[in-house]
């Protein structure tokens, strides 16, 4: 009888809830302030990382910047400070476990308070063909894709936990949720990030801490340069033109402001979820129609002539 109960009040939510989501697209909910937090963002050097650091900022937010490559994030340093924001860099390769818990203890004692919003933006991609790429780029992509989400989190998570207050976001992609060819180590490594936010929001959920919000962001390709070269079909790039960064960003902020859990950008990316009920040989065919099967090949070729370039300047 309870079971019965029970199943009948899930239906009930289940319908509640898609129709809130329905009715939040046209009416967006109010978003939260966020002046006073404190924001650390990893591989804040690079294209989106430097933009939400600006964002965060323009919402009065101060922000901590990490990034391997320390010019680049002092670049972005210097572009928050212009705006008139607080920012705090720190040298770090997120790879290196003890680097990111000391570093994290170190920002805890330079500024007396705790991180509240995370953002986990590094990422990096082989661009190579499994059987050319070098065992140690697989690895690396590994570790700063995936393996990075675990240290940050367990770095200033129980700080979250132990306020009942706090944000960590996941900048994963649109290939953690499908895939394409010529990108394993890249959509093994989102898919991965993907699988780690989730089990984290369940988890958050599952020990009633409601003052720690989740926000999972799959962008589609970004006009960064990470991805040059990368494209599909010309008649469905005019469906699917890829992102401008300063767009993306503002979309994956109007979703972490209404502590949105889940945000695929553009929209258009929702659609691809559906393939999963479709059968193998379907999705082939929809592939190869669109061009997103070999979307790679250029963004491959263009990656090895600039190894080749750097190889040939080195020499
Ligand atoms: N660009 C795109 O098309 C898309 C990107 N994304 C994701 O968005 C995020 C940002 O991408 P984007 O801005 O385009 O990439 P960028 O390459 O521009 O920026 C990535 C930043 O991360 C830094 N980084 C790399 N390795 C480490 C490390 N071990 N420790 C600390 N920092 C590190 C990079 O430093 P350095 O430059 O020195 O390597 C760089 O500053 C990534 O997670 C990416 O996977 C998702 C969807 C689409
Ligand atoms: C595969 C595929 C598509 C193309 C996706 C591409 C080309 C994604 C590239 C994403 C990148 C570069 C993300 C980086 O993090 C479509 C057109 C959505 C249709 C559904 C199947």
């Amino acid at each position: 009888m309870i079971f019965l109960m029970d199943l009948q009040m899930m239906l009930l939510d289940v319908i509640y809830f898609i129709l809130r989501s329905s009715v939040r697209v046209v009416l967006r909910p109010r978003t939260k302030p966020i002046d006073g937090e404190l924001v650390l963002i990893t591989g804040a050097g690079g294209g989106l990382g430097r933009l939400f650091a600006q964002e965060f900022t323009k919402h009065g937010a101060d922000v901590v910047l990490w990034d391997i490559n320390s010019s680049s994030n002092e670049q972005t340093a210097k572009l928050v400070r212009e705006m008139g924001g607080k920012a705090h860099t720190y040298t770090v390769d997120v790879t290196n476990r003890e680097d990111v818990y000391r570093n994290a203890e170190l920002v805890r004692k330079d500024l007396g308070r705790d991180v509240t919003m995370l953002v986990n933006n590094a990422g990096v991609v082989a661009g190579e063909r499994i059987l050319d790429c070098p065992d140690e780029l697989m690895e690396r992509t590994m570790k700063v894709n995936c393996h990075a989400l675990f240290w940050t989190v367990k770095a200033f998570l129980p700080q979250m936990k132990a306020q009942n207050h706090g944000h960590i976001v996941t900048i994963a992609s649109v290939l953690g949720l499908f895939s394409t060819a010529c990108v394993e180590d890249y959509c093994a490594s989102k898919f991965a990030a993907v699988g780690f936010h989730e089990s984290l929001a369940h988890e958050l959920l599952a020990e009633e801490v409601e003052g720690v919000k989740t926000t999972l962001v799959c962008p589609y390709i970004v006009d960064t340069g990470m991805f040059d070269g990368c494209k599909i079909r010309e008649e469905m790039e005019l469906l699917l033109p890829p992102l401008e960064p300063q767009y993306c960003v503002e979309q994956a902020m109007n979703a972490i402001l209404i502590d949105q859990p889940l945000v695929c950008i553009p929209r258009l990316t929702y659609l691809p979820f559906l393939s999963r009920l479709l059968p193998w040989e379907s999705n082939v065919v929809v592939y190869r129609f669109i061009g997103s099967d070999k979307c790679m090949y250029p963004f491959i070729d263009t990656m090895r002539k600039q190894v080749c370039n750097t190889s040939i300047k080195v020499a």
